[in-house]
């Protein structure tokens, strides 16, 4: 008996993306989030196309604003994307001016806890590629919210203590956290990458949530951070590589180790990169943005007309559980233990 129409709809999006028939029920996919009619559409793209590279099994979603223009829409679905329109969400109209201005749009990734057709999902800013396959962290264990750490070291951080004593989460043992300012910081997560698990409960204390607190100057990243703080599992920073960490954490980094770019340093959004800020006429950057075109200009990563996959395959199959365990923080010294990578 055919499965229900619905789960051939499900089924066939994850063909139309990874250009085979599905293994299996795709209660899982990939999702980022693309704001206004300018060029982070060059970003998701760019995204979709090293998923594809890399045989990811899962589609990618992209939550749209309503200011990104058909034609954007229409390019993301010729690369296979399945592009969900979102209303944009806002912080309390009189408190916006608290958020850095460029990043309250960015609350409105908060709709994506709504996308509840997936058990789970791994969130990516359109500034990031996967160069390596990192699938298995759908099967980390559920009920937690996995994140790399992010760094302190940048400018962008001048408005916090953290950044006016020197102190940051990457090197605990440099400037230890003076006592007489109480508890060290919890640790913070960048939001460019995380694995999470759509609810429509969650969705709806978010944003109930959202409405009692002031924004903070990295708006939506903070509010994450707040709210999922009991729950916060790192995760390798090979996952979620911040660029900045090539010049403010050198000894944290193992290129050959990095399967996730974040390319979120000012000057290195590759399809803007012109070489003149500040570290981007580094030998790694200029590495980094090249592979990043290498993959955005290679016509054999776009996708394929799904009407070639004639039937869809057994759909509903279980994924193979991977014997992954969850990441433990021991006082602060962060201990992982990692998924087994793809076979
Ligand atoms: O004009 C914009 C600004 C942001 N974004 C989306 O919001 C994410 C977060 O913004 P950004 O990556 O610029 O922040 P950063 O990580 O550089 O701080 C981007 O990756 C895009 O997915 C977008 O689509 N259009
Ligand atoms: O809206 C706040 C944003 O905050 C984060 O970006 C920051 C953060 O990484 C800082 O640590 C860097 O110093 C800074 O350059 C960078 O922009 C997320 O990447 C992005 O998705 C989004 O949540
Ligand atoms: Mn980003």
């Amino acid at each position: 008996m055919a499965p229900p129409e619905f789960l051939q709809t499900v089924a066939k999006s994850v063909s139309n993306f990874t250009n085979k028939p599905p293994t299996a029920m795709p209660c899982r996919a990939y999702v980022t989030f693309l704001a206004g009619n300018g060029d982070y559409v060059k970003g998701v793209v760019g995204l979709a196309k090293g998923l594809r590279k890399v045989n990811t099994a899962y589609p990618l979603v992209v939550a749209v604003l309503p200011d990104v223009p058909r034609e954007h829409r229409q390019i993301l679905e010729s690369h296979g994307c399945i592009v969900r329109e979102i209303q944009p969400v806002y912080p309390p109209e009189n408190q916006t001016q608290y958020a850095m201005a460029y990043y309250v749009i960015n609350y409105s990734k908060l709709r994506i806890w709504e996308f509840v057709e997936y058990k789970k999902m791994i969130y990516l800013d359109g500034d990031i590629q996967v160069y390596e396959n990192i699938d298995h962290l759908f099967d980390m264990q559920d009920g937690y919210f996995y994140a790399v750490m992010d760094c302190f070291c940048e400018k962008t951080w001048n408005h916090t203590l953290q950044y006016k004593i020197g102190y940051c989460q990457q090197c605990p043992n440099k400037v230890q956290w003076p006592i007489e300012l109480g508890q060290k910081p919890s640790l913070y997560f960048n939001a460019g990458m995380f694995v999470f698990e759509p609810c429509i409960n969650t969705y709806h204390d978010l944003l109930r949530t959202l409405q009692v607190i002031p924004p903070t100057p990295f708006a939506e990243q903070d509010f994450l951070n707040m709210y999922f703080k009991d729950i916060y599992k790192a995760i390798p920073l090979g996952y979620n590589l911040v660029l900045a960490m090539l010049w403010r954490h050198p000894e944290n980094v193992d290129l050959d180790k990095v399967k996730v770019v974040h390319y979120c340093a000012a000057g290195s959004k590759p399809w803007r990169y012109t070489g003149k800020e500040e570290n981007m006429q580094r030998e790694d950057i200029k590495m980094l943005v090249k592979k990043w075109w290498d993959i955005y200009n290679d016509d054999s990563l776009n996708y394929k007309d799904p009407s070639s996959v004639t039937q869809v395959s057994t759909v509903g199959v279980e994924i193979e559980p991977f014997s992954s365990q969850a990441i433990s923080v021991v006082g602060h010294q962060v201990q992982y233990v990692t998924a087994p990578s793809a076979a």
